[in-house]
């Protein structure tokens, strides 16, 4: 039987920089955000889905999704935000259990599913262990604040617009704690992967 890893975390937590360290163990990944992409570009159902709901303002010039005017309204609106997310995450959803039976058929014995929204959207019982990123709210804040050069503001609204780290550990049955160094988080993540038998 495969293992399927569900790893979670906030919003600038660290979930990426380890899934780099998973892929570079040979550990496929498949990443919700990136999929997220995927299905709504031009031409995708889920792309005339939007436009239908949030209008030809949030295009840009090339007929593309403007994601930052698209984010700038869902991370201000709770109700604009669930009406995204019930067009983008069943598409996200279907193709990323695709991609997992595939890796499966291929033979591998382990792959991971990272998935920013795990808990919140309830998806738990699509993966049989749960994998937490956590870092403190401040680290959390100023990691994001420099990522992606937002204002406090802009940061604290996406932010607020995911359950607390603190409450997502409840649900882990591994946390890695990314505050401190790439290094100990490395280690923590062998440790981890060496308890569940995938190393
Ligand atoms: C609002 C959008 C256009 C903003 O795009 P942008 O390129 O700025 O951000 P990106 O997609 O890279 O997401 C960055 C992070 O924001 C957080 N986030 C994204 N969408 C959401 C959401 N609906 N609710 C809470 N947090 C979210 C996640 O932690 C994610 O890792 C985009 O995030 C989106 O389409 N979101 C809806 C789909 C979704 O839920 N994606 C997350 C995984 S399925
Ligand atoms: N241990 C660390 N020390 C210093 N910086 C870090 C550490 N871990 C991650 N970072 C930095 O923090 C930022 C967020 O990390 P990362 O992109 O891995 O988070 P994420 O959870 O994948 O975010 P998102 O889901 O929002 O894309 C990045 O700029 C990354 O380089």
């Amino acid at each position: 039987m495969a293992l399927t890893i569900g790893l979670t975390g906030g919003i600038a937590s660290g979930k990426s920089t380890v899934a780099h360290m998973l892929r570079e163990l040979r550990i496929p990944v498949i990443d919700a955000d990136v999929i997220a992409r995927e299905v709504v570009e031009i031409g995708e159902e889920a792309y005339g889905q939007i436009i239908e709901t949030f209008g030809n303002g949030i295009l840009q010039e090339n007929g593309a999704i403007d994601r930052a005017r698209l984010g700038a309204i869902v991370f201000h609106d709770e109700e604009k935000r669930k009406q995204l997310n019930a067009i983008v995450h069943p598409a996200v959803r279907k193709k990323m259990m695709a991609q997992k039976e595939a890796y499966i058929k291929s033979g591998e014995e382990t792959v991971v599913l990272d998935i920013p929204l795990l808990l919140e959207s309830k998806l738990t019982h699509l993966v049989d262990k749960i994998m937490v990123v956590y870092v403190d709210e401040s680290v959390q804040l100023e990691r994001l604040m420099k990522r992606n050069g937002f204002s406090r503001e802009e940061a604290i609204a996406r932010i607020r617009s995911q359950m607390p780290l603190s409450e997502k550990i409840a649900y882990a049955d591994a946390v890695i704690d990314n505050n401190g160094t790439i290094e100990k988080t490395r280690e923590q993540l062998l440790h981890i992967l060496t308890t569940w038998s995938v190393l």
